[in-house]
């Protein structure tokens, strides 16, 4: 080049919907090594996935719409506020289950939901995946642990393909209709010093039908630090675990080891060794 410097060129990949509806076999680059390849089928959960009814929480109407208030008012012929209330109505479930977690850690109930203020973040990511041939040599999503502190998911209401990992097991994720599903992120993992786990989880691919899903991650403030709650680190019985990280730090290192196959959270995990010259 001109300035003497050499670019490395990578090959952006093609929208997977569009390879989805060209090839019979998808490219090597989606396709996972021998040891890391999925089971299509994982093993049923041993003991069901515990719901809570969060109807009661849903039965006020109009916040954030352009609200009804007769029958003659001309409508927005849009749903642009869904999206909107969407987010402040799983926010809420989300400080729901702060103040419970807070209490099972023995912390004040307001402990866990207090570090949300203003400029903490929410992020959506709309899932998609396509029919793909090889369900037994492709991911949907490769296996991961989540970056934030509660995520509540929308899953595909027909096709399933969430799989939890559990010692060692990976297990299929049931479909309830109309049912959210709340997991725990890796930040929970790291305030509460380890005492809850971010779990790891992946999603399947299928042959026969294409599957949606809207993951909500709910974070803190990108520029405030995620830490042991010092209410859970006891020099003697529970030392420190997990090393300070910003938020913005975290959430572009889940990214970076996504890509490479490894886990952020290793990342930020104190080894005995270090434990030592921590604490
Ligand atoms: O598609 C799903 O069911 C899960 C999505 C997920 O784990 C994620 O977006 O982080
Ligand atoms: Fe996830």
């Amino acid at each position: 080049m001109a300035d003497g410097h050499h670019w490395n060129i990578v090959k952006i990949p093609p929208i997977v919907q569009e390879l989805a509806a060209g090839v019979h076999e998808p490219p090597s680059q989606y396709m996972v090594g021998e040891k890391d390849r999925p089971a299509i089928a994982g093993s049923d959960m041993p003991e069901p996935i515990p719901v809570v009814d969060l109807s009661r929480l849903f039965a006020s109407n109009g916040y954030g719409n352009d609200m009804v208030v007769s029958e003659k008012q001309i409508l927005n012929w849009c749903d642009r506020d869904v999206l909107r209330e969407y987010t402040v109505r799983c926010r809420e479930i989300t400080s729901l289950v702060l103040k419970k977690l807070a209490k099972l850690l023995g912390l004040s109930e307001g402990y866990l939901v207090d570090m949300f203020d203003e400029k903490a973040m929410t992020y959506a990511r709309f899932n998609y995946y396509p029919r793909c041939p090889r369900p037994d040599n492709v991911f949907g999503l490769k296996p991961h642990s989540d970056a934030s502190v509660i995520t509540i998911v929308a899953i595909d209401d027909s096709v399933s393909g969430l799989q939890l990992l559990r010692q060692g097991v990976w297990y299929d994720v049931p479909i309830v209709p109309n049912a959210l599903l709340i997991n725990v992120g890796d930040g929970i993992e790291i305030m509460s010093n380890g005492l809850f786990k971010g779990p790891g989880h992946r999603v399947v691919t299928n042959a026969e039908s294409e599957r949606v899903s809207l993951a909500m991650f709910y974070t803190l403030d990108p520029e405030k630090e995620l830490e042991p709650v010092p209410e859970l680190v006891d020099d003697e019985k529970r030392p420190r675990q997990y090393v300070k990280v910003k938020t913005k730090d975290y959430v572009t290192g889940l990214f970076e080891t996504l890509a490479r196959g490894t886990r952020v959270i290793d990342t930020v995990k104190i080894s005995d060794n270090l434990n030592e010259i921590v604490s």
